[in-house]
């Protein structure tokens, strides 16, 4: 399988495991105790899910809820009232608690672990296998490559020039920005629109395609389009980009379809690509496909003997738990060569905390059919259940995608409250090949719970078998 195999090398500093990237990275395991690592840093410890990634999101993302939730109180027949959130006291919480752990690991890596050496800078490989750390070359039998990706900026006219925000920063404002204009119309775009669109500031989305979320499943992506558009205090801008961006004094005009859209803040969401090249990768011998992810087999190693590669540097899924599944694999294969394991897609779900909040995995309905698999859908409307009437819903659905020929989920999709955890059950009756008929009669599924949805979506598909 390696197609670049490196004899031993003289180097300032010789290590058995070099890690580059201190994100999923720094997950050593235990086994690894008595190997002397060198774990290699150059922005903040902890990587992006911690520090500017999906914890401090979501953190934003529940107060965003609890104040949308007041406005629709009076369908419950209650009044609440929203009166506006204390921007600074909600990010310094999130920050009061995020930052002390960031910073508790880089120390208990710098100091507390006694064989991890802790270099805090930039690790670029100069020949295989050869690693040059501020003018420090060294080397080790195995390099585990784990740095992550960044944002996307577009090419828009005016964009560097007038400045903006990416998710690395937009949540450490000074202050909550009466207007914010979010370009894209992905995870970020709509989660970070939903915070702030939530918490009070008006927010104006530009998205180059008919849908938001245009990935998912058509009917998912539509309901959600619709919902998102409708809320208080969100203007989306659908098949248009902005031409042009600048600067007015304290304002930034975003010129759009004949339009201009003047707002505070502005930020730009339009995907992460990886840093393979902050790595130096081909330096290294390894090898990218043209959109920069390493190339690795399915036991994590790049074509370089020694030398693995994982999470958003590695794969497109761009997820925390698929790195933290890659981590888990490729430490054990770092450490036991005779028995290599797998990483396993074959569930990978993702969720939008968004509000409404999107949940899927496998196979979308549009995909399976042009793949030519004969599909049954189930489908169920959250008001269709009991606990769907509790929450006065009438636009959240659940939807699984059945194959025919073998009574399996092939996909499942949901949209409305809880979605990330509703759909759990399908995520591990896809994993272990429980069909949709064995999970529907199967278990008891709680009455009245939410669940009632998933299980009437299931039942819905297994009387078209
Ligand atoms: C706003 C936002 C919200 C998200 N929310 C979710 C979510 O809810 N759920 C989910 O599953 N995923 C979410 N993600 C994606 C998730 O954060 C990433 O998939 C995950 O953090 C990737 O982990 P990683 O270990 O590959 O990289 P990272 O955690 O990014 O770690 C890479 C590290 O390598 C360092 N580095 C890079 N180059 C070098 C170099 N040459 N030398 C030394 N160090 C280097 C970087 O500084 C970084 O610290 C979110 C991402 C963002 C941006
Ligand atoms: N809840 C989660 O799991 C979560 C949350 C946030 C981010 N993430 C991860 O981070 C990744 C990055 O998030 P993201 O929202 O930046 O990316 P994304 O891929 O979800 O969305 C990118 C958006 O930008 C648009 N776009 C792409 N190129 C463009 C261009 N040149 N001009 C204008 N628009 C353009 C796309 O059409 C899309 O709407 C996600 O793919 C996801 O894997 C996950």
């Amino acid at each position: 399988m390696f197609t670049v195999l490196v004899p031993p090398i003289e180097t300032d500093e010789q290590y058995d495991l070099i890690i580059i990237g201190s994100g999923s990275g720094n997950s050593i395991p235990e086994y690894l105790s008595d190997w002397n690592i060198a774990l290699i840093e150059r922005g903040t410890f902890g990587g992006t899910c911690l520090n500017v990634g999906c914890i401090p999101s979501k953190m934003f993302v529940m107060p965003a809820d609890v104040a949308l939730e007041a406005g629709h109180a009076d369908r419950l027949g209650i009044s609440l009232e929203y009166h506006g959130a204390d921007w600074p006291a909600i990010r310094d919480r999130v920050f009061g608690r995020i930052d002390p752990i960031s910073e508790g690991g880089r120390q208990y890596r710098d100091t507390g672990t006694e064989n991890v050496t802790l270099y805090q800078a930039t690790a670029q490989f100069v020949a295989p296998k050869v690693i040059d750390v501020e003018g420090v070359r060294m080397t080790a039998d195995h390099i585990l490559v784990a740095t992550g990706s960044r944002p996307v900026v577009p090419p828009i006219p005016g964009l560097m020039e007038t400045g903006f925000h990416t998710s690395d920063t937009i949540m450490r404002l000074d202050e909550l920005p009466g207007r914010l204009g979010i370009i894209g119309g992905g995870f970020i775009a709509v989660e970070m629109g939903h915070v702030f669109a939530g918490l009070g500031s008006q927010v104006s989305v530009f998205n180059r395609s008919d849908v938001l979320l245009r990935h998912f499943d058509r009917e998912i992506a539509e309901r959600f389009t619709e919902v998102f558009s409708a809320r208080p205090n969100v203007d989306v801008h659908l098949q248009h980009l902005p031409t042009k961006v600048e600067r007015r004094g304290h304002e930034i005009v975003i010129h759009c379809a004949g339009e201009e859209i003047v707002v505070d803040q502005l930020l730009v969401a339009t995907g992460r690509e990886p840093n393979s090249d902050l790595v130096a990768a081909e330096e290294g011998g390894l090898s990218c496909h043209h959109h920069g992810t390493i190339e690795v087999d399915e036991h994590l190693r790049t074509r370089v003997e020694g030398v693995w590669a994982i999470g958003d540097v590695a794969n497109s899924w761009q997820l925390k738990h698929v790195a933290n599944h890659e981590a888990t694999v490729a430490f054990w294969n770092i450490a036991h060569p005779d028995d290599l394991k797998r990483v396993d897609y074959k569930a990978v779900p993702s969720a939008v905390f968004s509000n409404p909040q999107v949940a899927t995995v496998g196979l979308t309905e549009e995909q399976a059919r042009a793949e030519g698999r004969d599909v049954v859908i189930g489908r169920r409307d959250y008001g269709g259940t009991a606990y769907g009437w509790a929450l006065v819903d009438d636009t959240s659905f659940a939807k699984v995608v059945v194959d025919a020929a073998t009574g399996l989920i092939v996909g499942a999709h949901i949209i409305g409250p809880q979605a990330a955890s509703l759909i759990q059950p399908l995520i591990q009756a896809m994993q272990f090949d429980q069909t949709a008929a064995d999970i529907a009669n199967e278990p008891y599924w709680i009455h009245p719970a939410l669940t009632e949805v998933v299980e009437n979506a299931l039942l819905e598909a297994v009387e078209q078998l």
